[in-house]
């Protein structure tokens, strides 16, 4: 080989050489910059947190969703207030909670949250505070309350069925995966509300049994994206998302054609044809608030699969959670059903969740079941972009994002005493007691950016769990703490034996 053949040969070795070198000299220059030049430098917390975001993909994607226990024990090294990433404080202090999660003031949120999930298509993924406000008002409007009482029999039909389902179990030995079996009637309910597609999911055999693992790929997928932001942008995606479609099970990623299909029909179809069923994407597509920017295919499929996404595995492992709890402490569950009947004497013939909802005991069940299952458990952060904040002694710069854990809050003693204690004694105290512990009993979050269906969540809850407990005698199968107490943060709550999954067996259907 000639030495000018071994030139051309060596050269794009040495260009890509040469690149590393000046790609790690620019990521020393920033480490630098973050630790001793930018606006947070004087905050409290570990360098290496504050250096780089590959600190907190340490604990989130290698040790699996643990940064949330390591920012505690951080917490009581550095103080209340810390700087967890390059560009993030986090606060433990449950009286600062509203203070961030507010309703008043503009809050954007930082890209670094959304961007595996979504690139500000839909209200959740929207970054800018007055372009979430447009979004999200055609969507209070549905999942107003009002409008989640006139739909429930939506939900009441769905947990009749399921229920149905489940008593054919009884007796067979068969044990059931409860997560699946609620995630076929949440997913069923919220496709109904969102994009008036009947998925038929309780009605088939059988019970989803790959939920959860689709909503902790998600989970997976968020913390390294976030460690590793240019992922999304790379050359690599098309072989990450199909790395995804292979591991994560396929549904979710699926909703992209159906929910696409379904809003290019609904904006080919006949306004007047709107008003017989109303679903989420007819509302935004009819609302005159909203330009034709705002109702483009691409944007109303993302708000759908969005909606999807967060109305499906949320609910259904709360009512696992409720059920572990439930059937593990059976003088709390004859203590509930025997409230439940004083109004609804025939579980066949359901009853309006307004009724459920006046009952205080199955109030404090639910209550618990919320504050120990977390639906969601992700880290979200605000910033507010036009003034500063001030947390004690702390000014926090314009522009920052901030945060708190929905799982500090809800696991902390001094608010909850014996706080992993499932206790639905505590919400019955004196009214004082009760509205102290509901100022820091945040499921849902708070503020401008809370939850979109809560209204929709309680109903379901209320409808499945009092039809469940009263028609059925169940009992936990080779189930234990450690297949429902959180573990770890992936997005949703994750125990430590997430992969076998809670399961149940239907001893008896009980005749009234
Ligand atoms: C037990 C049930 C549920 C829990 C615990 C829960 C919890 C939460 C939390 C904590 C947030 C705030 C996330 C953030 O800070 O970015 C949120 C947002 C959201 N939730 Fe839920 N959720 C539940 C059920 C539902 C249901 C049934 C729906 C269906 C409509 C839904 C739709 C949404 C949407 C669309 C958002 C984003 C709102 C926005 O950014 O404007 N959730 N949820």
């Amino acid at each position: 080989m000639s030495s000018t053949d071994s030139e051309i040969q060596g050269s794009p070795r040495r260009v890509l050489l040469v690149l590393s070198c000046l790609w790690i000299v620019l990521y020393v220059v920033k480490v630098i910059y973050r630790l001793y030049l930018h606006p947070l430098a004087k905050f409290p917390g570990p360098k290496l947190a504050a250096g780089t975001f590959l600190y907190e993909g340490y604990y989130d994607v290698v040790k699996r969703g643990k940064y949330v226990h390591r920012i505690e024990e951080m917490h009581s090294q550095y103080g209340p207030i810390i700087r967890i990433n390059p560009q993030e404080l986090h606060v433990y202090d449950p009286t600062f909670f509203d203070s961030v999660y507010s309703s008043s003031g503009k809050w954007a949120k930082p890209p670094y949250i959304v961007r595996s999930m979504d690139p500000g298509f839909s209200a959740f993924g929207t970054l800018d505070h007055d372009h979430h406000r447009l979004r999200r008002g055609a969507l209070n409007r549905f999942f107003s309350k009002q409008k989640v009482n006139a739909l429930q029999h939506v939900v009441q039909d769905l947990a009749n069925k399921l229920c149905e389902k489940l008593e054919s179990y009884c007796n067979t030995g068969t044990p059931i995966d409860f997560e699946g079996a609620f995630g076929d009637f949440t997913l069923d309910a919220i496709a109904e509300y969102t994009i008036d597609s009947k998925l038929g999911l309780v009605d088939r055999e059988g019970f989803t049994s790959d939920l959860r693992k689709t909503f902790r790929g998600l989970g997976e997928f968020g913390h390294l994206v976030k460690a590793l932001p240019w992922l999304m942008t790379a050359k690599l995606l098309p072989g990450i998302e199909s790395f995804i479609r292979v591991n994560v099970v396929k549904v979710l990623l699926d909703w992209d054609d159906t929910c696409l299909s379904i809003a290019n029909h609904l904006l080919r179809t006949n306004p007047d044809e709107t008003k017989e069923h109303p679903t989420v994407l007819r509302e935004i597509i009819a609302d005159p608030d909203l330009g034709p920017s705002e109702k483009t295919p691409k944007r109303l499929m993302f708000e759908a699969k969005t909606i999807l996404n967060a109305g499906t595995g949320t609910v259904s492992w709360t009512l696992t959670t409720a059920l572990w709890y439930l059937t593990t402490n059976t003088d709390i569950l004859a203590r509930l059903r025997a409230e439940i009947l004083t109004v609804m004497p025939d579980p066949r013939q359901p009853v309006q969740f307004q009724e459920l909802e006046q009952l205080p005991y199955f109030t404090a069940v639910l209550k618990e079941s919320l504050r120990l299952g977390f639906g969601a458990t992700m880290r979200s952060a605000r910033a507010a972009p036009d003034r500063v904040l001030q947390y004690k002694d702390w000014t926090i710069p314009q522009n920052t994002p901030v945060s708190l854990s929905i799982s500090h809050m809800h696991h902390n003693p001094d608010v909850f005493p014996d706080p992993l204690r499932f206790d639905p004694e505590r919400w019955l105290g004196d009214m004082e007691e009760r509205h102290r512990l509901e100022r820091f009993f945040v499921p849902f979050s708070r503020g401008t950016r809370n939850c979109l269906g809560s209204n929709l969540a309680w109903a379901e809850l209320y409808i499945m769990i009092s039809q469940c407990v009263l028609r059925m005698d169940l009992e936990p199968f080779q189930t234990t703490l450690e297949h429902i107490e959180m573990y770890s943060d992936m997005i949703v709550s994750e125990p430590k034996r997430w992969k076998e999954g809670p399961r149940f067996l239907v001893k008896n259907v009980v005749a009234y």
